[in-house]
């Protein structure tokens, strides 16, 4: 697990993070429809690596899992079964106080950044307070230091150390946000929908922002997001989950190029090309995700797929490999079942 190195033009590039077969399972209340012992399978099984300086970016439709896979992968939601290893160690079963270096190693960025900044705290103390909390200034003066270092690294100015979130644009508070999550030096940034609530022009300026930070920090990331135009911009390679599973996963061009699943095809089919000459066929899906407490049998995709076989009512397809780095969960593409169809 964990640890092994892949040559990409020249460059050899570290397995940081590698996660098995995740579960994270929710109790439902006893009263609820579902009865006592019942559970929502927000996270079912999800396998992937990331390697060092990459962007992996997670897509799917709201309910399928990507936040609660996003704070599974940060031990800020508990894990039912599987692994997270992260740099070669374990940290599946890590107690709270094991868990503290590695906050400092992970940091996540949301959505709403104004949410996720205390609104009585001065931009200053939203993002000292990390680096007060690790011990990572000697003095006073090398923390003010740092904070305004921070500020101008994501493009804000040193006077803004004295503002409130409320006096802060969209765009900005997001800056603020990500200034917050780099005072710790992180290694894997979770951003989650991190750029979602911005108008598409301040959408850009912050997607460049994150770009120009990967590279000048070695930084890591995982993108959630529903947006695939946005994620096609950033990421090196994607998983395309649905109800909690990833059903395709890979290189980001051989996916977008090649959709296997039909899934992805169907959500690739939404996204607007630029070439007006080119139009693509839009596949519209029927209804909306199944409940994730009691998910369907066989593919669980199955109850929208306009491709569904009798075989996928009950048969979880295995995994299927068309090229390196590109996998699928189909029947479609299934030779032991004698459906190859690719
Ligand atoms: N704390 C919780 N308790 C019980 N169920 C939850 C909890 N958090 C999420 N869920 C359920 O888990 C499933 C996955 O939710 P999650 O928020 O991870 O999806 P998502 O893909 O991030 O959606 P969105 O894009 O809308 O945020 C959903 O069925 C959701 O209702």
């Amino acid at each position: 697990m964990g640890g092994k190195n892949v040559t990409l033009q020249n460059e050899v590039k570290k397995d940081i993070l590698t996660v098995e077969n995740l579960k994270i399972y929710y109790p439902l209340a006893s009263e609820s429809f579902f009865g006592k012992g019942g559970v929502v399978k927000a996270v079912d099984g999800v396998s992937f690596t990331i390697r060092e300086n990459e962007v992996f970016g997670i897509v799917g439709e709201s309910g399928c899992g990507k936040s609660t896979l996003g704070r599974g992968l940060c031990r800020l939601d508990p894990i039912t079964e599987g692994h997270v290893v992260l740099d070669s160690q374990d940290i599946s079963n890590f107690d709270r106080k094991r868990m503290r270096p590695i906050r400092k190693t992970i940091q996540m960025i949301f959505q709403d950044p104004y949410a996720s900044l205390n609104p009585r705290m001065s931009v200053f103390d939203i993002i000292a307070e990390p680096i007060r909390i690790y011990n990572l200034a000697k003095d006073d003066k090398e923390l003010e230091q740092r904070v305004i270092d921070l500020l101008r690294r994501v493009g804000l100015d040193s006077y803004h150390a004295n503002r409130y979130p409320h006096e802060f644009s969209g765009g900005q508070r997001q800056r603020i946000g990500i200034a917050r999550a780099l005072a710790v030096e992180p290694k894997l940034i979770i951003a989650d929908e991190p750029v979602s609530a911005l108008d598409v022009s301040i959408q850009a300026q912050v997607l460049n922002l994150l770009n120009e930070l990967k590279k000048d920090l070695n930084l890591t990331y995982i993108f959630i997001a529903h947006d695939l135009s946005v994620v096609e911009y950033i990421s090196d390679r994607i998983g395309v989950m649905y109800l909690g599973t990833f059903v395709e996963a890979g290189d980001k061009n051989k996916i977008y190029k090649n959709p296997l699943h039909p899934y992805t095809q169907a959500l690739l089919s939404a996204v607007p090309i630029a070439d007006p000459t080119l139009k693509r066929k839009r596949i519209i899906l029927e209804g909306s995700i199944p409940s994730a407490t009691n998910p369907p049998s066989g593919c669980k995709f199955h109850t929208r797929c306009p491709k569904c076989m009798s075989i996928c009512e009950t048969v979880v397809p295995e995994r299927y490999e068309p090229s390196p780095d590109h996998y699928v969960y189909c029947h479609l593409y299934d030779d032991k079942m004698g459906y190859k169809n690719d």
